[in-house]
């Protein structure tokens, strides 16, 4: 199955099929030098598939986790392409999840001014959504996605097949983005996590293309795309304060989507999937120290803030609240009405 995200110059293929990954040269050009990068919990059989297609390929892993968006490795790649006389028409792959494609997607975007990306995602959460739209980016400190661009990639090639080899904490983790996408816009996907034999490929299909859909609107996210940030305001609060590495992206997002789902019905059929799937219980907070994770929010206007509030399944609202509406829902608490 073939989309294509359609951005005039920048538009790009999604190929979603499973073996994909075994012929990626129908796809893009394999005669140049290319990078591979890729983090260490990257399966070897999936390196090994894509190096022995890389005629000129240079395999560049870096330690898996989100503590490796920083500037020191981002350095350390752009330093190896350097030495290895990467030029404006070799390319980048990011073989790997959303680290990955954070990492080296802003790799290529910057280095020589930009390079070909391609991505090629190897986790739930990268296949059903950080691979499409061109968010690439690094953090800062404990600060989530602060130093980046919006640089897309020219290709995604989407393997489910990939998926076999991993652990199931982060199956379910990627699921939360999904579960996000269903519960912002397409109550057939959120119907899909209620029904017991939940298939990968039509949580992949569904979710990427609302997410082509959005990102064709509204590229740079000025007004649109906000929906799919629906609980990362304070998600990405929850797993700056703990440190990243305690909680993963998904369960952070999940954590955070019930703050803002104002439907107490909806909110029990969430909270009956997390349960299914063992999502952790939102963990004890410091309110101060929440909010001042949420200060540095790149959705933040002077002193207010857009939320996403999730009123009724399939669809959203945008609302401008002051950080002291933000205060007031951390002290109610994620499971109250
Ligand atoms: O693509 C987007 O736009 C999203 O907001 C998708 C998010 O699920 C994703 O986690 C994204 O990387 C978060 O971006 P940020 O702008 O909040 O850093």
């Amino acid at each position: 199955m073939k989309m294509v995200v359609h951005l005039d110059k920048n538009s790009y293929p999604i190929v979603l099929e499973r073996g994909v990954l075994t012929h990626i040269g129908d796809f893009l050009d394999v005669q140049r030098k290319v990078a591979l990068i890729t983090e260490s919990g990257v399966p070897e059989k999936w390196v090994e598939l894509i190096r022995k297609q890389l005629p000129d390929g240079l395999v560049l892993t870096f330690p898996e986790g989100e503590g490796s968006k920083c500037f020191t490795q981002y350095e350390n790649l752009l330093k190896q392409l350097i030495d290895a006389h990467f030029t404006r028409k070799d390319a980048v792959i990011a073989l790997g999840g959303g680290v990955t494609g954070d990492l080296a997607g802003f790799v290529a975007s910057s280095y020589m001014r930009g390079i070909d990306f391609y991505n090629l995602p190897t986790t739930v959460l990268s296949q059903v959504d950080s691979s499409v739209g061109g968010k690439v980016a690094i953090d800062v400190g404990a600060v989530k996605n602060i130093v980046g661009a919006f640089y897309q990639p020219k290709a995604v090639l989407i393997d489910p097949d990939v998926l076999q080899t991993l652990p199931q904490r982060q199956i379910n983790n990627g699921l939360m983005e999904a579960l996000k996408t269903g519960l912002i816009q397409d109550p057939e996907l959120f119907r899909l996590f209620e029904s017991d034999d939940r298939c990968i490929d039509a949580i992949i299909e569904h979710s990427i293309d609302v997410k082509r859909r959005v990102v064709e609107q509204d590229e740079k996210e000025s007004g649109l795309r906000k929906c799919l940030n629906f609980g990362h305001t304070i998600g990405h609060a929850i797993e700056g304060a703990y440190g990243l590495n305690t909680y993963l992206h998904g369960e952070c997002v999940a954590m955070g989507m019930l703050f803002m789902i104002e439907n107490a019905a909806l909110k029990k059929q969430v909270l009956t999937i997390y349960e299914k799937l063992h999502i952790p219980p939102v963990p004890d907070y410091d309110v101060d120290v929440l909010m001042d994770f949420i200060a540095h929010d790149k959705k933040n206007n002077a002193g207010s803030v857009t939320v996403v509030l999730v009123k009724e399944l399939g669809s959203f609202v945008l609302e401008q609240w002051s950080f002291d509406q933000v205060r007031a829902v951390l002290e109610r608490g994620p499971y109250e009405e």
